[in-house]
């Protein structure tokens, strides 16, 4: 039943969703600023090539955006937040889409659905990806987010921003009706208030309300409509009440069991009420110091909780807090008073953003200088903040970091991204542009990087291998031919497809390189670090070989080792220097019988 219904819901959201502009509840103004900027991209290109509609959920930014594409006569290409949106999905759909024209010239609108949410903060390229889009495209752009903070400045510099607010009761009431009408439900009027009241601005859940409401009947009414709140912080609110207002213990107490707190929640919220509602104009602090005293012994049982991880003691806990404060005081407090959220945790959040970003910036220093995150933050991050005060090396610093304009705003002290930072932050960007593109260019010596999906391999050997199959090659025995050829063929790095069958190269750390030391690993000259893997092969008879990959000294000289391997197929494919000095493999050479540690 309750399945049938989480499925009807969705249908009745989905079925009426606005199909024109004209159609959207609410948020006229909001309506009618997009529509402008639609009408500027009918003649040419705006000054602001971008939208960014940002607000609460379920108040239809998404359904404007795709009603305008339908008003507009415009083709949709939509990445939303199920779709993988690493800066490289966004640059290859979104980039394409918004640099090519249509095929029959009209607009084509590319939505970006929770743009605050890419992938949370792990894809910061993500965003760089998306500005760099908007700076040159051709095509509308409509970016979709419920807290605009979550884009960077760069990206909400460059759109238009347009904000989305709740949808008033008043508003929803008549298009609800509308619903119940399309639906054949008599509905009264104050039923379709009580949903639009309940809903607290979000039409989505009027819609969803609504529906579960008058699912079976066909008529509705105000008792028909559950009145439970949707807003926890509402409870929360009352709940203070009952607890500050009476000396009634039991209410109080029933009153914190519907919360979606924890004791160790409530404990803060009563932590930071109880002065400001027992404060007294005579400056008495008897009922505050009573109350503090049950709260320290609440505190006790919270922490005895937290150590023996016996959750039953919450309950002494939640009478010690609740009853206490409701009985500690010897007076009435009548009045209203604004009860607040605990002030420890909007510190917290205030400063979480900061110290996301401090710790986003150690990473990257970590990663940059081989240091821990941990020792970055305490011991590198002034150093880096000083080589900024030099603007050259303060663009070379945040190319090599890829820090983003706020970012560097962080590490410069600065509170605003003045004209000096966003031109070391474009230089900066230049200067990666131009090791990106050195990276990319073919190089005579260097072979071309294998494409992402091509499931090749490669390792670094300085080898030529002829173009053909080595038939004609002296010493082949056809192995080759009665060897099944792998999909996934591994080759040797310095450039150039090693014969099929050689065993892969493994990446010896899991630390990741930085580009720079890639691209001198990818160079044709260098070559690796000496790999001595036992790998085994399997032999065209199915038998396994095991083998190790050839030594640095060995690779000295492609020629020879271009022999070897192609003269040493009849021995099962492997590269040389697979054999050790005496003439045996190593794993031959491995005591049979070798002692551990374990074994005494
Ligand atoms: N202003 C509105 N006018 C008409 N219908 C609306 C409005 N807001 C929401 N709805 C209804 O709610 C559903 C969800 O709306 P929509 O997806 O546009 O919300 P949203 O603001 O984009 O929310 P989210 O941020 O969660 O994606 C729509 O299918 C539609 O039925």
């Amino acid at each position: 039943m309750v399945w049938f219904k989480m499925i009807s819901a969705i249908e009745w959201a989905e079925k009426y969703r606005p199909r024109t502009l004209g159609d959207v509840v609410g948020n006229r103004k909001a309506v009618q600023d997009l529509r402008a900027w639609a009408e500027e991209w009918q003649s040419g290109i705006p000054e602001k090539r971008a939208v960014v509609l940002y607000g609460p959920a379920g108040i239809g930014k998404t359904s404007s955006a795709h009603a305008l594409a339908r008003d507009m006569d415009w083709e949709v290409i939509e990445l939303n937040a199920s779709d993988q949106r690493t800066a490289g999905v966004i640059e290859k759909v979104a980039g394409s889409a918004a640099s090519m024209n249509t095929f029959f010239g009209g607009k084509r609108l590319i939505i970006l659905d929770e743009a605050d949410n890419l992938h949370g903060t792990a894809d910061r390229g993500g965003m760089r990806a998306i500005a760099g889009i908007i700076k040159a495209t051709l095509q509308p752009i409509i970016l979709i987010a419920n807290d605009i903070y979550g884009l960077t400045p760069t990206v909400r510099n460059i759109c238009l921003e347009i904000k989305f607010g709740s949808v008033q009761s008043r508003s929803m009431v008549p298009a609800l009706k509308k619903v119940c009408e399309a639906e054949g439900i008599s509905c009264s009027q104050e039923a379709i208030l009580q949903i639009a009241e309940n809903a607290g601005g979000d039409f989505r859940s009027a819609m969803n309300d609504l529906q579960a409401a008058a699912n079976g009947k066909k008529a509705l009414d105000v008792e028909d409509i559950s009145t439970a709140g949707r807003d926890v912080k509402e409870n929360i609110f009352k709940a203070m009440q009952k607890i500050f207002k009476s000396t009634d213990c039991k209410r109080a107490l029933e009153s914190t069991y519907g919360l979606d707190e924890s004791p160790e929640d409530l404990v803060h919220w009563i932590d930071e009420n109880l002065p400001i509602q027992y404060a007294r104009k005579d400056g008495g602090l008897e009922d505050i110091r009573t109350g503090f005293n049950y709260l320290s012994k609440a505190d006790l049982y919270l922490g005895r909780v937290k150590k023996r991880q016996n959750y039953r003691m919450w309950r002494y806990a939640s009478m010690l807090m609740v009853c206490g404060a409701a009985l500690s005081k010897t007076r009435p407090y009548p009045g209203f008073i604004k009860y607040q959220q605990p002030s420890l945790w909007r510190r917290l959040g205030q400063t979480r953003s900061r110290r996301d970003m401090r710790d986003n910036i150690a990473s990257k220093i970590g990663e940059h200088s081989f240091e821990s995150m941990h020792y970055s933050r305490n011991n590198l991050l002034g150093f880096y903040a000083l080589m900024l005060k030099d603007e050259a090396s303060a663009i070379e610093v945040t190319a090599n970091l890829e820090l983003e304009l706020e970012e560097l705003m962080y590490l410069s002290g600065s509170t605003k991204a003045s004209k000096k930072l966003q031109k070391i932050y474009d230089e900066a960007q230049k200067l990666l542009d131009t090791k990106k593109e050195k990276a990319e260019e073919p190089d005579f010596f260097k072979a071309p990087e294998p494409a992402a999906d091509d499931k090749q391999t490669t390792l670094h050997c300085p080898v030529i291998v002829p173009e053909k199959e080595p038939e004609d090659l002296p010493g082949k025995t056809g192995a080759s031919g009665s060897q099944p050829l792998e999909k996934k063929q591994k080759t040797l790095d310095l450039g150039f497809d090693a014969p099929k069958g050689l065993p892969e190269r493994k990446e010896t750390s899991g630390k990741r390189m930085p580009e720079s030391k890639k691209h001198i690993k990818n160079n044709s000259f260098s070559l690796p670090d000496p790999v001595f893997e036992k790998k085994s092969l399997p032999e065209p008879s199915g038998k396994k070989v095991s083998h190790v990959l050839p030594s640095k000294e060995d690779m000295g000289s492609s020629e020879p080792l271009k022999k070897e391997i192609f003269n040493d197929n009849n021995k099962g494919l492997h590269a040389p220097g697979i054999e050790d000095n005496t003439g045996e493999t190593l794993k031959k050479a491995e005591p049979k019988n070798q002692k551990t540690l374990f074994d005494f």
